[in-house]
């Protein structure tokens, strides 16, 4: 598993005048120095033949803070992505493989049909394996069969969705996956996931670095929870809160149409309430959005049923949604706790939607004084299932095209994503540092509270 050993490797700081800090990103001549340069092919492509300072300068950061006061520091930097004048590899020696691991989210295929085409057209690179397409994620490492890429093979995979080359959990081997990169001479990795993954990324990097081998690991942030630090937010978010619009507009349906109709949605998020968070503020249909960051109680003063009461009788129906994570405290004292862990030592979570479902109904079966109905929808696996939204496939685009830069200027070690809207290269140990969450104390979470005007449970 990554340990401190990730951060030491990969911490490069660079002062500058006024707090300024660079936390850059490794180099393939970190290790390696005496490699040799080519020029960027991309000179001589007429498609960007039109642009005048196509390639970034080596010295283009992009700021963490943007909000700043006059005299106060500068602070933390990351390396910009794109395109550089100079190249570490030729477009016949890179070997490039392409890997997606963990959960489903819309937009992978678009990302992996733009890392190949982006090989392909903007660096002449042919030689493009996807990473088995049967034991997918890491454990395809090491089993015998790949399959080859090629812009014609991925040309409408964006429409799909899902990853045409398979994903898993768990299985990461770190000594037996670089040990098929080096038998195989990739010498270009591309990984696709989340928090998990980029871990998994940071030690394979790390091998490769002990081994002294030309390889360059970038990692592409991934999960539609959006519980990735650093980057604005991950790709396939946006397009699964989306989706989600149609499981609450269905319970609002739903619970407007009976007298003190409740509609219950849960939506994915394990650790992080952000999808359920940006559903209900784009609905504005949620009376109650409850995420694994604000605990909540069901009985008594101020508690849940109190709220439900009260709202039913000003308005005759309401609609909660609940994000898959929250309220799991609860369940662990009244069901009998799984405390199970996925393959990749994620937490097994207990249906708090069938749950909370649960609770209400037998609650108020109990209040004769106030009949309900309650339905519940579970949409869970529909909203990443699919393929990403327009908004998303330009996002993915974009992603891929900063991935293959990168690698190919010989960065390494690397997650690709956007800050504060410029893609940069983000060290490893920056990304698996701590997970994206929902802060009950920022404006956001407040807007939403005022737009359901739901107890804070505080
Ligand atoms: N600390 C770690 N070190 C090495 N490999 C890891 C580590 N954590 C997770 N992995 C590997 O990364 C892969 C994906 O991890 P995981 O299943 O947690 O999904 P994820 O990348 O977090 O994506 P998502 O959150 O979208 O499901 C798994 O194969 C897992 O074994
Ligand atoms: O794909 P699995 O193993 O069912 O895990 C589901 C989990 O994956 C995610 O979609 C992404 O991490 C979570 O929102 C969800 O809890
Ligand atoms: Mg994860």
């Amino acid at each position: 598993m990554a340990d401190g050993g990730c951060a030491a490797i990969n911490t490069k700081i660079e002062e500058g005048e006024g707090g300024y800090i660079l936390e850059d990103v490794p180099h393939l001549t970190d290790y390696l120095p005496s490699l040799l340069t080519y020029p960027n092919p991309l000179q001589d492509n007429p498609a960007y033949s039109v642009v005048k300072q196509y390639f970034v300068d080596v010295d283009d950061t992009v700021a963490q803070k943007i909000v700043v006061h006059k005299n106060g520091d500068r602070g933390i930097h990351f390396r910009r992505a794109g395109p550089r004048q100079k190249v570490y590899f030729k477009s016949d020696e890179v070997h490039a493989c392409i890997v997606t691991c963990g959960g489903l989210c819309p937009g992978l295929n678009t990302v992996i049909r733009e890392i190949v085409c982006g090989l392909h057209y903007m660096y002449g690179v042919s030689k493009i394996i996807g990473i088995d397409v049967s034991h997918g994620g890491y454990m395809g490492f090491y089993s015998k069969n790949t399959v080859t890429l090629t812009p014609k093979v991925v040309n409408d995979i964006h429409k799909r969705g899902g990853t045409v080359l398979g994903t898993s959990r768990g299985g990461h081997d770190t000594s037996k996956i670089v040990d098929s990169i080096q038998d195989r001479g990739i010498n270009q990795v591309y990984v696709i996931g989340g928090d998990g993954t980029q871990k998994g990324a940071a030690v394979i990097y790390e091998e490769v670095r002990r081994r002294g081998l030309k390889v360059s690991v970038a990692g592409i942030p991934k999960t539609i929870d959006n519980d990735i630090p650093v980057i604005d937010r991950s790709f396939g978010f946006d397009t699964a809160v989306e989706e989600a619009q149609r499981a609450i507009n269905a319970a609002h349906v739903e619970a407007e149409s009976t007298e003190n109709g409740i509609g219950v949605v849960k939506l994915m998020g394990r650790y992080s309430g952000f999808i359920a968070m940006y559903a209900t503020l784009a609905s504005r249909d949620v009376d109650c959005c409850l995420i694994p960051e604000s605990p909540f109680f069901l009985e008594g003063k101020g508690g849940l049923f109190q709220f439900i009461r009260k709202r039913l009788k000003e308005n005759g129906h309401m609609v909660i949604v609940i994000a898959e994570g929250a309220g799991q405290d609860l369940l662990t004292e009244s069901m009998q706790s799984m405390g199970q862990q996925d393959a990749s030592g994620n937490k097994q979570l207990q249906d708090v939607g069938f749950w909370i479902s649960h609770r209400i109904k037998d609650h108020f079966a109990k209040e004769h004084n106030m009949a309900i109905t309650l339905k519940y929808i579970d949409p869970t696996y529909m909203i990443r299932a699919i393929p990403g939204n327009a908004s998303d496939n330009v996002y993915c685009t974009l992603l891929a095209q900063s991935a293959v830069h990168g690698a190919m200027a010989g960065y390494t070690g690397f997650t690709c994503g956007p800050v504060n809207g410029r893609h940069s290269y983000i060290p490893f140990n920056r990304i698996t540092e701590k997970q994206n969450k929902v802060v009950i104390t920022d404006r956001m979470w407040a807007r939403l509270l005022s737009s359901t005007n739901q107890p804070s449970f505080l």
